[in-house]
């Protein structure tokens, strides 16, 4: 899918993009038909190398599995040293955006180029103490800014207020860049992300702590409604 899916992407927004890595992972395959019965429509999937940041989950064998059993797009989030040297393997994988970090590269204007021509969507992240400075040249060379309300590296942590600033700036500056957030995300904290100019919504916790998938994914839509105003 890759390239073609950033059109399938957008036309979701605004979306909650479920994040796997606090799912059930002895029961991926029932997680993936649960979460797709509650409307999910993109997957976030949470790559950890325990070098980058200080906690590991999974890598390409677990994006190939899914990719056998979804259509849905894999938006795969890259807390890894050395984005580069993976990129291609989880392209092949069946990634269809990999969004690495500003922080972990020299030039991310040329990670992003690279990554890019490997035919597959690109996202930049940046964690609540990164300025935005850092990563204003590569933004040419991006789909997607994955604005962080949280440190990277785990979830169940506490929204970091710093992420709606950028996200303002950076939807004042780009109307029509493609921006996700991801930390501490639920209920109280979705409607000023999209009142912040935000399109994508990665959720861990809000959802797979709860039994209802479902239920909690419709709360998570109702919020972002009642922030546009277009609650019924
Ligand atoms: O990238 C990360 C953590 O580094 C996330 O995708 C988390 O998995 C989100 O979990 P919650 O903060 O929603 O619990
Ligand atoms: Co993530």
């Amino acid at each position: 899918m890759s390239r073609a899916s950033l059109e399938a992407i957008r036309s979701a927004t605004p979306a909650v993009l479920p994040s796997l890595l606090l799912c059930d992972f002895g029961d991926l395959k029932g997680e993936v038909a649960r979460l797709a019965d509650a409307g999910t429509k993109v997957l976030h999937l949470d790559v950890m190398d325990g070098h980058f940041v200080p906690n590991m989950t999974y890598a390409m064998p677990i994006v190939e599995g899914l990719r056998r059993h979804t259509d849905m797009p894999l938006d795969v989030h890259l807390m890894i040293s050395d984005p580069l040297a993976y990129a291609k393997a989880m392209v092949d994988a069946g990634a269809d955006m990999l969004t690495f970090h500003v922080e972990a590269v020299k030039d991310a204007a040329a990670v992003a180029q690279e990554i890019s021509d490997l035919g597959v969507n690109v996202g930049i992240a940046l964690n609540p103490e990164t300025p935005l400075a850092l990563l204003r040249e590569s933004l040419p060379h991006v789909d997607m800014v994955l604005v962080m309300s949280v440190e990277a590296g785990f979830g169940g942590q506490k929204f970091n207020p710093v992420a709606l600033e950028k996200l303002q700036v950076l939807r004042k500056e780009f109307p029509d860049l493609l921006l996700q957030i991801d930390g501490g995300i639920d209920t109280s904290t979705i409607g000023p992300a999209r009142e912040a100019g935000c399109d994508l919504f990665v959720v861990g916790s809000a959802i797979f702590k709860k039994d209802d998938y479902k239920a909690a994914i419709a709360e998570l839509d109702d919020a972002i409604a009642k922030a546009e105003g277009t609650a019924s």
